[in-house]
């Protein structure tokens, strides 16, 4: 596996207080990583570490290949960043607006094929300023995306979406993680998104990582019991077990095979009771 991101005992306080406290991270080339901690975490400390913006107090990191403490214009190149509130070139033209940046790089996309990508097409000769705040979005990753990056930090991308709106950016995505293998390490704190993008999710708790596994397998969610739950009687019934077939049929016997089981429901634990459980949190 070839490593867009290798982190080994990060540390960094502010004033005596640790934000980062001893992260360790692996992200391969061409991975799709999501880093999920509630606020105050330290996801941002340890992006901001990574994208060269922040110096770490101690610990050993390599994105593409090098520190970006100490990183080339080359290096710069290679990063792309959707940051939380970009974009306020509000005078400017969309297609202006992505014009500007990519004169910054040495290589860019065009800047139509990049208006296109994000879909704003219809919108490349309209003021940025009177643009939806999701369509200001897709502006961001545009600049983001304009010098062909092999590692693309998103930050948060998609807060203040409508449902539409979200799932039309999460296809965005995963086309530029599919048509070019681009690395990209985002930030959330919606569990979907992380669920539905990420090959890999890694939890993050007061500046130390408490898991890191496949969105499906996080926390042994994979094998984690199965909770049924039923009417029998004139009452609610429940049951906890790790083979929730089997439960099934036996009450399905019990009400005669071509009965409906009233109110049968089979619930597994999603990504955000396992996030929960991992950082303490009650549900
Ligand atoms: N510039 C700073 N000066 C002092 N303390 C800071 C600074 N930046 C962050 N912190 C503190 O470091 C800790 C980690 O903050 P950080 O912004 O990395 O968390 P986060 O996980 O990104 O949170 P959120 O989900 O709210 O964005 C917090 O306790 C925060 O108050």
């Amino acid at each position: 596996m070839t490593e867009a991101v290798r982190v080994r005992d990060l540390r960094k306080s502010y004033h005596g207080s640790p934000a980062v406290d001893g992260v360790d991270l692996d992200i391969a080339e061409g991975e799709i990583f999501a880093l999920l901690g509630p606020n105050g975490a330290g996801k941002t400390t340890t992006v901001e570490i990574l994208e060269g913006f922040r110096k770490r107090d101690s610990g050993e990191v390599r994105v593409l290949g090098e520190d970006p403490q100490r990183a080339s214009r080359r290096w710069r190149y290679g990063i792309g960043l959707v940051l939380q509130n970009a974009s306020d070139m509000a005078d400017m033209t969309v297609a202006e607006t992505v014009r500007h940046f990519a004169r910054y790089y040495p290589g860019p996309r065009p800047v139509d094929e990049v208006i296109e990508l994000v879909g704003l097409t219809a919108k490349a000769g309209a003021k940025v300023r009177t643009l939806s705040g999701g369509q200001r979005r897709r502006v961001d990753v545009a600049i983001g995306v304009i010098g062909r990056p092999r590692l693309l930090f998103l930050d948060e991308p998609t807060t203040g979406f409508d449902p539409e709106a979200r799932r039309q950016f999460w296809a965005l995505i995963r086309l530029l993680s599919e048509q070019d293998g681009t690395t990209i390490l985002l930030t959330t704190h919606y569990l979907d998104e992380a669920e539905t993008l990420a090959d890999r999710v890694g939890v993050i708790n007061a500046g130390r990582v408490l898991a890191v596994d496949t969105p499906a397998e996080l926390g042994g969610r994979s094998t984690a019991e199965a909770e049924v739950t039923w009417l029998e009687n004139g009452a609610t019934q429940s049951l906890h077990t790790k083979e929730p077939t089997a439960a099934v049929r036996d009450i399905a016997a019990r009400f005669g095979d071509s009965a409906e089981i009233p109110h049968l429901a089979v619930h597994r634990p999603t990504l955000e009771d396992v996030y929960l459980d991992l950082i303490g949190s009650p549900r």
